[in-house]
C-alpha cells in the first residue's frame, strides 16, 4: 500500500457499508473456544492484526486454532497448554496482551509477554499485582512489558484489582476464573474504565457455559472448577469500525447503514449512533442494521469513559458541529496504541480547527476545518478517524494508512463506496 492516502470528497448520499467482526469479541471468543474442551468454530470472527496475534499466541501455547473456510476453528484443550520459552511477541494488541498474560498463568513453565515499543510503555502493573496475590509469580519491565510469568496451579480465592487505567485486567482475570480450584472472588478498587467490554466478557463467558455472581462493576464471584463449552459461535459487526460510517453520515449529511450492527449489542461503541443523535442526526434500526442520517450537529458535552475507542471519531466529527464539544473522563486514551488526547488535538489543529485538552478531557470548538497532512503515530483510530474529516474538508492526506490492518484491513476498500 502507498505511503499516503488523499480522501476524495464524499459522493454518495445513501448507502450501507460492511464492517468486519468484532474484534473484541473475536478475541474473546478465541480464548474461550482454546480453554474449552474440544473443536470450537468462530464464525465471521475477524481477520487482522491483532486477532491473528492472538490466533498465533494461543499455538505458541498449545492450542492449535486455524482460520479456513471464513471461520476460526479452535481444539480447546480443556485448560491445558505447553511450555513456550521464547518470548511471545504480541505486536502494540494491548487485548491480546493483557488477556493472554492471565491465560500464561494458568499454563506451564515461564512464558514472556512482549510486543512493539509503543506496547513496552502501555501499563500491565495492576494485572500483575492481581495475579501475584493469586499466588503467580510475576516479572514486569517497570509495570510495562515484557513481563514474565509463571505458569501455576491457581487456586483461586479473593483478589482485588484497580481498574482505573484498563478494564482488560479484569477481562483477563474473569476468563481464567473457571479453571482455578477454588474460583475467584475479585473486587474492583478503582474504575472499571470502560465498563460495556467487562459485559461483553461476562457474556461470553455465559454464552459458553460459564454464570458469574455479581455487583454491578465492583464485584464479581465465578465458580471453579468450571469449564467453556466448545460449540459453534458466531461474532457480530464491530461496533468501533462502524463508527467511522457514522460519523462520514453525520457530518455529510448522508445516511449510511452498517451491516450487522444493532443497538441492543453488548458493544458499548454501538452506542455512538445515540451521541451522533444528540448532536443532531437521526437514527433508523432495521433488522439489516443501524442507519444514521446526517443533520445539522451541534456541539454537546458527554462522558466517553465507557467508549473509548471512538472518542477519537467523536472529536471529528465535532469539528464540523456548531458550537463547543466537551468530550469528558478520557484519561485512559492517553495509554493507548497512541497518546491519542494528544494525536488527536495535535492533528485537528493541523486542520485550523480550535481545540485544547486536559489530562482527561478534549474540547473542540466546530468550524470549518482545513486540509491537512495528518500523522496516525501508527494508531489505526487516527487514521480512520481522519478519513472521515477527508470527507468535507478537501485536501486530507492520511500518511500510513495500512495501520488500519490492527483491526480492519479492508477499511480503504470499504471507504471506497463513498465516493
Ligand atoms: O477488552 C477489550 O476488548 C477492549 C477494552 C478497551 O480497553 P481499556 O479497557 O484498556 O480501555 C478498548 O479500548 C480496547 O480496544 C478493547
Ligand atoms: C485500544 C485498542 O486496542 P488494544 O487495547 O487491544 O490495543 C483499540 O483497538 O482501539
Amino acid at each position: 500500500m502507498e505511503s499516503q492516502i488523499t480522501i476524495r470528497p464524499m459522493g454518495k448520499t445513501e448507502l450501507t457499508a460492511m464492517v468486519p467482526g468484532s474484534k473484541s469479541y473475536t478475541h474473546r471468543m478465541l480464548i474461550c473456544a482454546a480453554l474449552a474442551d474440544g473443536l470450537s468454530q468462530v464464525k465471521n470472527g475477524l481477520v487482522s492484526e491483532d486477532t491473528l496475534l492472538t490466533m498465533n499466541a494461543l499455538n505458541k501455547m498449545g492450542v492449535s486454532v486455524r482460520k479456513e473456510r471464513g471461520s476460526f476453528w479452535v481444539n480447546g484443550t480443556g485448560g491445558s497448554l505447553g511450555r513456550y520459552e521464547d518470548p511471545i511477541h504480541l505486536g502494540n494488541s494491548g487485548t491480546t496482551l493483557r488477556l493472554m498474560c492471565a491465560v500464561a498463568a494458568m499454563g506451564v513453565g515461564t512464558y514472556t509477554l512482549t510486543g512493539t515499543e509503543r506496547m513496552q510503555q502501555r501499563p500491565i502493573l495492576d494485572l500483575a499485582q492481581a495475579l501475584e496475590q493469586l499466588g503467580v509469580p510475576v516479572e514486569t519491565n517497570n509495570g510495562c512489558p515484557p513481563i514474565k510469568i509463571q505458569g501455576t496451579a491457581i487456586k483461586g480465592g479473593k483478589v482485588s484489582i484497580n481498574c482505573g487505567v484498563s478494564s482488560q485486567y479484569l477481562s483477563a482475570l474473569l476468563l481464567i476464573a473457571p479453571y482455578t480450584q477454588d474460583g475467584m472472588e475479585i473486587t474492583v478498587t478503582e474504575g472499571p474504565v470502560s465498563k460495556p467490554y467487562i459485559d461483553m466478557t461476562v457474556s461470553v463467558m455465559k454464552a459458553m457455559g460459564v454464570e458469574i455472581k455479581r455487583d454491578g462493576h465492583t464485584w464479581f464471584s465465578v465458580p471453579g472448577q468450571s469449564q467453556y463449552q466448545a460449540g459453534e459461535y458466531m461474532v457480530e459487526a464491530d461496533a468501533s469500525g462502524a463508527s467511522y460510517f457514522w460519523g462520514a453520515a453525520a457530518i455529510t449529511g448522508a445516511t449510511i447503514r452498517v451491516a450487522g450492527t444493532h443497538s441492543a449489542s453488548c458493544q458499548g461503541d454501538s452506542r455512538f449512533a445515540y451521541i451522533l443523535k444528540s448532536m443532531g442526526c437521526r437514527l433508523d434500526e432495521t433488522d439489516e442494521g443501524l442507519a444514521v442520517a446526517g443533520r445539522d450537529l451541534k456541539g454537546i458535552t458527554v462522558d466517553m469513559g465507557n467508549m473509548p475507542d471512538v472518542a477519537p471519531t467523536l472529536a471529528v466529527v465535532a469539528a464540523f458541529a456548531k458550537g463547543e464539544t466537551r468530550i469528558e473522563n478520557v484519561g485512559h486514551l492517553k495509554a493507548k496504541e497512541s497518546d491519542r488526547i494528544t494525536a488527536v488535538i495535535t492533528e485537528l489543529k493541523k486542520m485550523g480547527v480550535q481545540a485544547s485538552c486536559t489530562d482527561d478531557s478534549m474540547t473542540i470548538i466546530g468550524g470549518k476545518p482545513k486540509g491537512a497532512v495528518i500523522d496516525t503515530y501508527d494508531d489505526h483510530r487516527i487514521a480512520m478517524s481522519f478519513a472521515v474529516a477527508g470527507l468535507l474538508a478537501p485536501g486530507v492526506i492520511i500518511n500510513n494508512p495500512s495501520c488500519v490492518d490492527k483491526s480492519f484491513p479492508n477499511f480503504w476498500e470499504e471507504w471506497e463506496k463513498l465516493y
